[in-house]
This record gives structure tokens, C-alpha cells and sequence, in this order.
């Protein structure tokens, strides 16, 4: 049954779903409608198509399955219509003025006479054009929007969908829906799975089978695996997808001759890993093993006579392991440093690109993410990149990254030094081992006890593992114990003991608590006065809070929403912005959750842009500068400087990051951090995530909570296993290649 109206009144609307309950003007009198339909505003004519139902509580009800919107007909419709922000450029303002101007004939005009739109004040050419794209777009939006309302799909993943597969949306879901788990950042197998039951897919249809194993090796590589166990995958496969292994049997055979998921029968077990991660381990367990034979010739240096030329220069005596790892470095093709904090390499670092310039070498310096480059930058007055900076990502029209570095054209360098290089996973390794030549020395510094890398493999670890790869572990501490409590902590903590705590004008404390709430409050005093107050610290910038968790009440997104209620309170006059949960202020730190190889940025120098470039990275912070919810925009102002502006389809990557998980946190420094420790799940409760955390601060580390858990950590030393098998691949190549 098919009923029309005036949307008099929205009573209820579900944000995330859509859900919505309306009031509809209709020519037999008002009636309810409910439904799935987020767009739906006051004033808009719709015609709604569904059949009645009758509520126990609320009575008589329209249940509508289809909803379409009927072009507006009265200036208020149209004005709420232009201002409800689906088109980037016209806001409530905006709308208002083109309706004082055109009336009724404003939709017409914007479709079909766009150039009138000139006569109204602040539409130029190049907003003008903005809009006329905007709105067709809009148009065949909202048609397409209508069909996912059925499925429950909410806006924002809506307007991805159709950024991703535009006017073919429709026709691309009802062939096979579980292309959506594979293309839309956020929709996982599950949801295409409840769209392809609604569809009346059948259970043991090979889209559904084959979307169903991928979906479970991509989560096995997201848990950091490289590949999993067959047996292990057939038990998730046959959880996940309620069905007999016979049909699963056949479904990893047709992804195995397609090339997306390789089977390797190993002595002891049956190997399943998704292509990426195969090719990636291959590639770099062979380029290790040659980067590793290379031999080089005599060098025109004493390096003996070098690194005492520094000692004096810098009036320092080098350790016996701290020489070994600068000589090593500069005779071998590839070697590991790694150690805990203060056990020297920076300075070492400092000493090779020392040796190594004086013997008129080119020295490259690089690290996985913007904080640890900036931070190799300042330690060693060089220019330092990122990985994906030194290897010339570029981004492409299908929103494929690629790197301009590679085989084909390497990086031109005698040496490179990589730092915390314990982040770097197997398909970041691969990228990079792809551009270094035989020849070219590399050298991985890092501190194999951190966190393992976030993406999938164990990398720094299987190298040094393998056995053929020079590597000097340092464990000499040499920054002094009364200088830093921090330092003399985090290697207690490694080795298995209690950290010493809260000694007089010392720089780690733990502060007792019981229950969440009071953990929650003390956090908030600490960083909006006593820290501040006590260390002249800033609250937003200086401070930064690692939880080992997401959810509960101290997990980051609970610690969030409080901290940000007590530094930055909704106030008149600051603009703020809804986007799912959360809601973002100008002055808000926050944080990239995902690598973006497009975004354009720019940095402003007296208000001219002085370098401009494109790709924002999972894992950088920024504070909000700008909201114009008449553009639907938001601007960020990152830590280096870097401006960007973000649309209404973007915002999503951005997180609040007063407060964020340990994880997020790897690779870069705080001068302060403060951390909730309380009881979670075991697997998180773990050494090596403390380790890392206290490690993140240069200045201050207070620990709030209770003691007994921080104990339980430090005991907790089982590092879950990553299936991984570089280190043995490393090996085979090598018996291989030179048995
Ligand atoms: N051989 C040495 N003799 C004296 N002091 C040293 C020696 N090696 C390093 N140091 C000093 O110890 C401190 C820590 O060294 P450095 O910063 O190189 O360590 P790190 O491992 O890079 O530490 P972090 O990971 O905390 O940055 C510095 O102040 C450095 O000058």
C-alpha cells in the first residue's frame, strides 16, 4: 500500500541505523509512520510504501519498506531540503538565501538554470560547479540510499558504498553483496552476510562460502598472523559460517586456483595464508638472504680509529657492544641493533652516519611513522622520512597506494638506517626491502620487546630469529639512574620485576585506586590541574593517556568522552560536530585511524601555504582548528605542521585521542603519560604492552589504579603467538641459494 504526506513531525530517529519514527500530514489526516529512512526531514513530501501495523503500545502504525522522496513543494520544504547538508556548499545559510531568492522555482533552478545561482552573494564559479555535481550526485544518492535503508545499511556507509561503486551500486549488491565486506572500509562479512539473507542467498552459495574464508583470513592477519594452521581456519570458517567442511573444502580450493589464498603442505602442518602475506614473506626472506651475502670491499678506514675519533669528539667511551654494533653496521650488508631505552642507539646511530659521511657515503634515514621521523629528524640533525614517504608512495585514480621505489628504481643510498623498526610488518618490510639494492647497507634499529607491529607478521623478531643476520642486542643502560626513574622502570618491568615506585622528585608514580570511577576522576585532576599545575605541562598537548583497552570505563573511548567533557565542555559559540558517537569541538586532539594516501594538506607559514603534499597516516595525531557545518568540514592541524581539511565522507578516519590504546601509541613520545591500570582481558594485560607504554614517556609516567593488576601484567609474559614464518623461510632460502 502506497500512502503520501507532508513530514510534520520526526518523533524518534536511531542514529546508527536510521530507524526512524515520523508524523505524516497526509490528505486523510496524520498518521504515524516507522521505518528505515535517515534522511527523512520535517517538511519533506514522501511517499512511503508498506502496509499498517498496530503497536501495543503506541497503536495504529504505517510500517514502511520503500520510501521516496516526492520533490518538495513548499518554501520551507525546499529551504529544509537545500540545508540539510547532503550538499557540500549549501548549508542552512546558503539555502535560506537561494530560497528568499528563487522560491519555488529553487530546485528548478539549481537543476536546471545552475548559472542563476551566480546572482546570490558568495556562489563563484568554482562553488557553483561544486554544487551542480553535488546535487545530480545527491539525486541518484538518494535513490540508491533508499535501496540500502531496506538492509538496514546506515547513511555514512551508504555514501561509501556509492562513492565506491556510484550508479552501479544497485546492480553490484544484488549480484553478489559480500563484495561489500572486500571493497567498503567498516562493512564486514557479517553485515553482507544479513543483506545476502535478506536477498535469499542460500547458505552454501560460493559468494557466500569464498567471501566467508577470506573474511576469516583477513581477521587472522588483522590478530597479526601471517597465515594460519588448516585446521585452525576450518574450525573459524565452520564457526563463522554454520556449515559442512565438505562445501568448505571445495570454497578453499576455488580461492586457492584464483590465487587468493595459498595452501602450503609443510612438514608439520598445512599452512593456509592469504596471497599478500605469502608473496610478501617470500620476497622478503630471499632479499634478506641476499642483502646478507653481500660482500664488500676493504674500506679505506681504521673504523677502531673512527669510532675513538668520536669518543674524544663527543667525550664519550663507547660500550664493547655499542662499538661491535657500529662496526658490524658498517661491514655487513644488513644488521639488527636493538635495546631497550637509554642503552645508546641514537648515539650509535649518530656515530654510523658519522663514519659512514666521512667516507663520503649517502646515508638515508627513515622510520615507519611521522612521530618516530620527526623524532630521528631532531636526535640526529638529518632530514629523516617515513617509510612511505622514502619510497615515494603515490596514490592512484582506484585508491590503490603504490610506491615509485621499487626493483625497478631503487633508493639511491650507500646506507640506510631504519629506526624502531620492531613496527615494521611484513607488508610494509616487503615494500621496503623491493627498493634496496644489494649493496646498500641496511641497518634495523629498534627494541625487539616493544609491542609487535600492528599489521600482520613478526618481523624484527623471525630476523633475528633466523640466525643469519648480524645482530648486537644492547643491554648496557647508560643514561643515568638518578636521572630517569622512567628508564630504570621499563627495563625492570622487561626483565620480570616490580618497577620501584614513587620515590621523592622522581618521575614515576603510582597512584592507588580501586574503582573505575575514582581511577576516571583522578585521571581527569591530573591532567586539567595538578600536572599542569606541578610540571607547567599543557593538559591537551603534552599529556597523553594510553589505556590498554577500548571498551569499559577506562577504555579509551569512556576516558575520552570524560576528558573531553572536562577540557573541552560544550560551550556558545565553539562549533561542534555529531559523527556517529562522537562528537568532535574545535580544540579537540584527535587522531588518524587509517592511512589515507589522498588527503591534501598544506603547511601555513603567515598565512601562506609553504608546502603542500597529499596522505595523512593511521596513527597521527592533530587538534581540530576549524568546523564549518555550513561546508560540512572539518580542518586538522597535525603535529608537523600539516593542515588538512577534511570532508563530510572523511571525517570517520578521525578519532578522539585525549585518549588512545597502547597500540596506537608505539612509535611515538610523550612528555608525559599517564595510564588506567585496571583489571581487562588477560590477553591485553601483558608485559610488553606496560613495557611499551611506559616507554612512550619522556618525562613523567603516573600510573593510576591498583597495584595488584600492574603486578599481574608484569607476570603476564606470554606474548601470544603470531603465526609467522619468516625466520624458517629465511633459512630454507638460504640452504637453497648457498648449501
Ligand atoms: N657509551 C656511552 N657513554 C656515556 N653515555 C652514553 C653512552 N652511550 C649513550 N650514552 C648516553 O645515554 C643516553 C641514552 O642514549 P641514547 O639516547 O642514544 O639511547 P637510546 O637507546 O636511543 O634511548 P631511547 O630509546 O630512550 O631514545 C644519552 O644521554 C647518551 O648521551
Amino acid at each position: 500500500m502506497i500512502i503520501e504526506g507532508i513530514v510534520e513531525e520526526i518523533i524518534f530517529r536511531n542514529e546508527t541505523n536510521g530507524y526512524t519514527v515520523g508524523r505524516l500530514n497526509t490528505s486523510d489526516g496524520e498518521v504515524t509512520i516507522v521505518g528505515y529512512a535517515a534522511f527523512l526531514k520535517t517538511e519533506e513530501m514522501v511517499q512511503v510504501d508498506g502496509d499498517w501495523i498496530y503497536h501495543n503500545k503506541f497503536g495504529e502504525q504505517f510500517n514502511f519498506t520503500n520510501i521516496k522522496t516526492l520533490v518538495p513543494s513548499t518554501l520551507k520544504g525546499i529551504e529544509n531540503y537545500l540545508s540539510a547538508g547532503l550538499i557540500p556548499n549549501i548549508g542552512p545559510k546558503t539555502a535560506k538565501k537561494i530560497v528568499e531568492k528563487f522560491g519555488l522555482e529553487s530546485l528548478d533552478v539549481i537543476q536546471y538554470t545552475p548559472e542563476k545561482l551566480k546572482e546570490i552573494p558568495g556562489i563563484g564559479d568554482k562553488k557553483l560547479r561544486k554544487i551542480v555535481e553535488a546535487y545530480d550526485e545527491q539525486r541518484e544518492l538518494r535513490d540508491i540510499m533508499v535501496y540500502l535503508q531496506q538492509f538496514e545499511i546506515t547513511v555514512n556507509y551508504g555514501t561509501k558504498i556509492y562513492k565506491k561503486y556510484g550508479k552501479d551500486t544497485i546492480k553490484i549488491i544484488s549480484e553478489n553483496p559480500y563484495r561489500l565486506s572486500e571493497d567498503i572500509f567498516g562493512i564486514g562479512f557479517k553485515t553482507a552476510d544479513k543483506i545476502a539473507n535478506k536477498m535469499g542467498i542460500e547458505n552454501s552459495s560460493p559468494y557466500r562460502l569464498e567471501a566467508g574464508l577470506k573474511f576469516v583470513i583477513m581477521q587472522c592477519a588483522q590478530e597479526g598472523h601471517s597465515y594460519v594452521p588448516k585446521e585452525e581456519f576450518f574450525n573459524k570458517s565452520k564457526h563463522l559460517l554454520g556449515i559442512d567442511e565438505a562445501y568448505l573444502e571445495e570454497a578453499l580450493r576455488n580461492l586457492a586456483l584464483k590465487n587468493t589464498i595459498y595452501i602450503i603442505n609443510d612438514e608439520e602442518e598445512i599452512k593456509v595464508y592469504y596471497a599478500p602475506f605469502h608473496i610478501a614473506e617470500n620476497n622478503v626472506a630471499k632479499k634478506i638472504v641476499e642483502l646478507s651475502r653481500v660482500d664488500f670491499d676493504e674500506l679505506e678506514v681504521d673504523i677502531d680509529k673512527a669510532i675513538h675519533r668520536i669518543e674524544e669528539k663527543d667525550e664519550i667511551i663507547f660500550g664493547q657492544k655499542q662499538k661491535l654494533a657500529i662496526q658490524e653496521s658498517i661491514e655487513n650488508g644488513m644488521m639488527i641493533i636493538t635495546g631497550g631505552p637509554g642503552t645508546g642507539k641514537t648515539t650509535i646511530i649518530n656515530a654510523i652516519i658519522d663514519i659512514c659521511e666521512n667516507l663520503g657515503m649517502k646515508v638515508l634515514l627513515t622510520a615507519p611513522t611521522g612521530r618516530a621521523a620527526k623524532r630521528m629528524s631532531e636526535t640526529t640533525g638529518r632530514e629523516s622520512k617515513t617509510i612511505h614517504r622514502l619510497l615515494e608512495y603515490s596514490f592512484m585514480e582506484s585508491e590503490e597506494m603504490a610506491f615509485n621505489k621499487n626493483e625497478e628504481s631503487p633508493l639511491e643510498a650507500d646506507v640506510i638506517i631504519v629506526d624502531e623498526a620492531s613496527m615494521i610488518d611484513i607488508l610494509l618490510m616487503n615494500s621496503m626491502l623491493k627498493a634496496v639494492n644489494p649493496g646498500t647497507r641496511l641497518i634495523l634499529v629498534g627494541d625487539v620487546d616493544q609491542l609487535p607491529s600492528v599489521g600482520a607478521g613478526n618481523v624484527l623478531k623471525d630476523i633475528i630469529n633466523s640466525g643469519i643476520i648480524k645482530v648486537v642486542m644492547l643491554d648496557e643502560i647508560f643514561r643515568q639512574a638518578e636521572e630517569s626513574m622512567i628508564i630504570v622502570n621499563a627495563h625492570r618491568i622487561n626483565k620480570g620485576d616490580k618497577p620501584l615506585l614513587n620515590g621523592k622528585d622522581k618521575d614515576f608514580y603510582f597512584i592507588s585506586l580501586k574503582s573505575p570511577q575514582e581511577i576516571v576522576s583522578t585521571i581527569i585532576d591530573l591532567i586539567k590541574e595538578r600536572l599542569p599545575n606541578f610540571y607547567g605541562v599543557d593538559p591537551i598537548k603534552d599529556i597523553q593517556v594510553l589505556s590498554p583497552m577500548k571498551k569499559g570505563e577506562v577504555g579509551i573511548f569512556s576516558l575520552n568522552r570524560c576528558i573531553q567533557d572536562a577540557l573541552n565542555p560544550k560551550a556558545e559559540g565553539i562549533e561542534e560536530k555529531k559523527i556517529g558517537d562522537e562528537i568532535f569541538r574545535v580544540k579537540d586532539k584527535v587522531m588518524q585511524i587509517k592511512n589515507n594516501y589522498s588527503l591534501e594538506w598544506k603547511i601555513i607559514c603567515d598565512g601562506d601555504a609553504i608546502e603542500t603534499g597529499e596522505g595523512v597516516f593511521n596513527g597521527d595525531f592533530g587538534y581540530i582548528t576549524d568546523i564549518d557545518n555550513e561546508e560540512g568540514t572539518v580542518k586538522v592541524l597535525f603535529d608537523d605542521n600539516k593542515c588538512a581539511e577534511y570532508d563530510s565522507k572523511q571525517i570517520d578516519e578521525l578519532k578522539l585521542a585525549y585518549a588512545t590504546t597502547v597500540h596506537k601509541a608505539q612509535g611515538s613520545e610523550f612528555p608525559v603519560v599517564v595510564m588506567p591500570i585496571y583489571s581487562g582481558p588477560p590477553m591485553l594485560l601483558t608485559r610488553n604492552l606496560l613495557y611499551t607504554a611506559v616507554t612512550r614517556a619522556k618525562q613523567l609516567v603516573v600510573l593510576v589504579g591498583e597495584v595488584r593488576y600492574m603486578d599481574m601484567m608484569i607476570k603476564n609474559n606470554i606474548i601470544t603467538r603470531r603465526y609467522s614464518s619468516l625466520d624458517k623461510k629465511i633459512r630454507n632460502f638460504l640452504n637453497v641459494f648457498y648449501s
